[in-house]
């Protein structure tokens, strides 16, 4: 269940259904013109009719062949009107999709990193392709057959009573027991729908996880092991999908058992009727046609309702999610201007709980980082380095306490305002689709080629870029998946300095390069103009021993604060982590950490 989301239930899809404005007038035409095929389709039982009792009775091929003729005519008027409804439907259907998509995807764009961690990516995909599909393929149904089944099933009853009112009598009958059979196999069966959705989504999930992690699996040998736990939600789907054929296969026998019962009584009670001169055996031909299109229409009819029910259920969740109200929204239009002093960041009494767990990852911070200044933030894993960064350019809000930036609250910029300030380097280096030149110059589409390559040499990926086929023009392919995993990080801090921000974050993100082009780049970061402020988060006390301040995190609170030199003074967890890697690095005799 998605946290955020305010849905009520009341109003099923309504939400969406604002997408079909624009497309009223399809909206009216399309059941318009399938009541008009559906008018056609009533006359020719009574065409029929006429060709049995004037045609084959009086041997009169002339009228036989007119009245084909009509036929022909009716149908073709027929196939035409089915056309055009079609037409209009799926005008309608596809252009509500399409509107839907775009208001999906474009609120997807507005949830914070907390509603996208607590509804999950792989959810999000299935709403946006096949639950989106779903509610198509369900407007479009409904436009073709909501009116009409109910108009067939009724107008051939009253053509019926139109034909004899006591042979209609049967039709009175049979209407609801047919409908009985019909909307009880569908009432067992929706349900099982339900499971069978629930089994598509699993088998979905499955899939993109296996193949999001092709490569671990191959590397653990994991292959027999993926395929089996595949084929068990598969032979699941199988299992209900297969029960629900059954179910439906049930159908069949019982309303041809009813029809043909029904069937018999009209030929019995029409023949007593023919022969008694009331009606003729024409007639009696076109009540059986009427019955069967009975039939036909209810069996459509059953499987609308279940397409409808499979719509507004893909309907509800895709509603879930664009009434997910983002928690970090850009409600500040204009930045208000603070006097900052000589403090670019400041953190007063910050805690921090992300959506769905029990308990805090930050307590109590207190930080104040003076501009130009380099804050290292050092700690085990999971002991809540990313979530402090991740609060500066609010990524997360804070759940208590505050964050100033350059004297304002951060809670008081535009969102864009406060993340043009600041650049980020994530832990995980994504690059997209494109050539290197259009990656870096995301935060800054202006930077000339000069700008693009000073940040190349800061980023020391002057190596990386030079090695490929047409520099700064060499293609990145899907998710950077052209690049190592160092030449990608290496990119990713050259598209943050590209930007050229006030206040430059790098999460982790220098963990690929060797302590020598690690202590590389920090002298170049320090180099740069604009007396930028550098916050590092390392796990490797190399990265951040010569920082201006070094925050000592250990399970999402701060147990030291101050230069190395205090911090070996008087932070013991500082002192540990130093001297478990300073002899490390000692052994390596790596001469290239710590020069910065
Ligand atoms: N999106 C999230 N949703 C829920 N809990 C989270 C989320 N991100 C982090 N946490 C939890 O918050 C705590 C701090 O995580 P954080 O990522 O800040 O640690 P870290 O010090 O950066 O770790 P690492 O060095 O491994 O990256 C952890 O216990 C983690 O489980």
């Amino acid at each position: 269940m998605i946290q955020a989301n305010k849905y009520k239930g009341k109003g099923i899809m309504r939400k969406l259904l604002i997408y079909l404005n624009e497309y009223r007038k399809e909206c009216i035409l399309a059941p318009l013109f399938k009541l008009l095929e559906a008018s056609f389709e009533l006359i020719v039982p009574l065409v029929v009719a006429a060709i049995i009792d004037h045609g084959i009775a009086a041997s009169n091929k002339s009228y036989i062949f007119k009245m084909g003729g009509v036929m022909v005519l009716l149908a073709l008027i027929g196939l035409a009107c089915s056309i055009t409804a079609q037409y209009f439907a799926a005008k309608a259907a596809v252009g509500f999709s399409t509107k839907v998509r775009y208001a999906l995807f474009s609120h997807i764009q507005k949830l914070s990193f907390s509603e996208m961690d607590t509804i999950g990516t792989s959810t999000l995909i299935t709403r946006m392709t096949s639950d989106i599909n779903q509610t198509q393929s369900g407007v479009n149904m409904v436009l073709r057959l909501f009116l009409r089944s109910p108009f067939i099933v009724f107008g051939a009853m009253i053509m019926a009573f139109t034909v004899d009112v006591k042979a209609a009598l049967i039709f009175v009958v049979t209407i609801p027991l047919l409908s009985v059979v019909v909307f009880s196999v569908m009432l067992v069966s929706i349900p099982l729908f339900k499971k069978v959705q629930r089994g598509l989504d699993e088998v979905l999930g499955h899939t993109r996880e296996n193949l999001d992690g092709a490569r671990v699996i191959r590397a653990f040998n994991k292959q027999e092991e993926e395929t089996k736990d595949f084929n068990e939600s598969n032979a699941y789907l199988t299992k209900i999908q297969m029960l629900v054929g059954r179910i439906s296969t049930l159908m069949n026998p019982l309303t041809y058992v009813i029809i043909n019962f029904a069937i018999i009584a009209v030929i019995w009670v029409g023949g007593r009727q023919v022969d008694i001169g009331r009606i003729s055996q024409g007639e009696v031909i076109a009540l059986v046609n009427y019955m069967s299109q009975i039939l036909v229409e209810l069996v459509k009819l059953a499987n609308l309702i279940i397409t409808i029910n499979k719509a507004i259920a893909c309907g509800n969740r895709i509603q879930e999610v664009l009434e997910t109200v983002p928690t970090i929204t850009d409600s500040v239009t204009e930045t208000k201007k603070s006097a900052s002093g000589e403090l670019e960041v400041e953190f007063s009494h910050v805690s921090m709980k992300y959506a769905g767990n029990a308990q805090d990852s930050l307590t109590d911070i207190n930080l104040k980082v003076k501009k130009g200044q380099t804050i290292g933030i050092i700690g085990g894993t999971g002991s809540g380095k990313s979530s402090v960064v991740n609060l500066i350019p609010r990524f997360y809000d804070v759940s208590q306490g505050s964050i100033k930036v350059a004297g304002t609250d951060v809670r008081e910029y535009p969102l864009a305002d406060l993340r043009q300030r600041i650049g980020v380097v994530m832990q995980k280096a994504v690059l997209f689709q494109g050539t290197i030149a259009q990656n870096l110059r995301w935060g800054n589409p202006d930077a000339t080629e000069e700008q693009l390559w000073h940040a190349i040499e800061v980023a020391q990926a002057a190596d990386v870029v030079k090695g490929k086929e047409g520099g700064l023009d060499y293609v990145i392919e899907q998710g950077g998946r052209n690049l190592s995993g160092g030449q990608k990080q290496r990119l990713t801090i050259a598209r943050a300095v590209v930007k050229d921000p006030e206040i430059l974050i790098l999460d982790d993100s220098a963990s690929a390069l060797d302590f020598a082009t690690d202590a590389r780049l920090r002298a170049a970061l320090r180099n740069l103009q604009g007396n930028k402020t550098i916050f590092i988060v390392s796990q490797r006390t190399s990265s951040i021993q010569f920082a201006d301040q070094i925050l000592v995190m250990d399970d999402g609170q701060a147990v030291g604060l101050g230069t190395h030199e205090e911090l070996l003074e008087n932070c013991e967890i500082y002192r540990e982590i130093y001297e478990s890697q300073f002899k490390k690095e000692d052994l390596r005799k790596n001469g290239g950490a710590g020069n910065v």
